[in-house]
């Protein structure tokens, strides 16, 4: 890929709005869409999900556990998705989570961000936990193939307020992590590689986002209880490259293709009103 994560997901949210579409295949979504709980079932759910949204909005992220629940053949269904969403236009963000040390972070790069790669996705989340450094290896390897890295932050689940508010050396964890992030993005144009997770419902963030120049996923729309009007709660009046991610409160529309995308639209169109530039 030549143009970088920046300039590909800037590309994608003005030609398709500012939304991510989340795709959790959870149990009781597939008994709701009268599919069954394996791989065929699965496999139903992702090719409608791309059928529905692959066409319309910037980003799809689908959530690498429920796909490993099913084994290598949901890993397979995986696989498919990536490939057959990326084609219809949309950038995948790969949610797996990931972080490591060293040869170990180096391998899990190589999975999801190597050119090749059967999993190789647009994007990926990485969970810092083990020291942002430690996640170099999969920061370089996107940056050098044109991919990008969204690290959690703030996240949306009561439980990580404990841990990523807690102060470190003046700052909290979670300034921390934006400061790194920003550092690896500086100087780069439009949008550097490095996104950030901050949940949609978390909050005042008391952080300091002006120097990130990344792009920031905002999950927890819908089903965890964050409205559009928490956007400007939690981010300013004009929040600089958010980008809101939904799953279940989308994906409760199907497994009707047109209510499906009509949902997703829906939400694209009433985040309208949150002036997202
Ligand atoms: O990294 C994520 O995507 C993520 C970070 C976070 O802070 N909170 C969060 O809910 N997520 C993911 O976003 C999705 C939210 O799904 P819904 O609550 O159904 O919209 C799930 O796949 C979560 O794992």
């Amino acid at each position: 890929m030549s143009a970088s994560f920046g300039a590909r997901l800037t590309t994608a949210v003005s030609l398709r709005g500012p939304l991510c579409v989340g795709v959790d295949p959870h149990p009781a979504l597939l008994d709701a869409w009268g599919l069954p709980a394996t791989a065929a079932g699965l496999e139903r759910f992702a090719l409608t999900c791309v059928e529905a949204l692959a066409g319309e909005v910037a980003v799809l992220k689908p959530q690498s556990a429920f796909f490993e629940a099913y084994g290598s053949a949901g890993v397979a269904v995986l696989e498919r998705l990536i490939a057959e969403a990326r084609a219809a236009g949309a950038l995948v963000l790969l949610d797996v989570k990931r972080g490591d040390i060293g040869s170990t972070m180096a391998a899990y790069a190589e999975a999801y961000l190597a050119d090749g790669s059967p999993l190789a996705a647009d994007a990926v989340t990485l969970s810092p936990f083990l020291g942002f450094g430690s996640l170099a290896p999969a920061v370089d390897l996107a940056e050098r193939t044109g991919r990008g890295v969204f690290v959690l932050a703030l996240t949306s689940n009561p439980e990580g307020a404990a841990v990523q508010r807690a102060e470190a050396g003046g700052r909290s964890v979670a300034q921390a992590m934006v400061d790194e992030a920003a550092a690896r993005n500086a100087g780069a144009s439009p949008l550097g590689h490095v996104g950030l997770v901050v949940g949609a419902t978390v909050g005042s963030t008391d952080l300091d986002l002006s120097g990130l120049h990344g792009a920031i996923l905002a999950p927890g729309f819908g089903a965890q209880g964050a409205t559009v009007a928490d956007l400007s709660r939690v981010f300013g009046p004009s929040p600089r490259h958010v980008l809101p991610s939904s799953s279940r409160e989308i994906l409760r529309h199907g497994p009707d293709v047109t209510a499906l995308r009509a949902a997703a639209l829906r939400m694209r169109d009433s985040l309208a009103v949150a002036h997202l530039h």
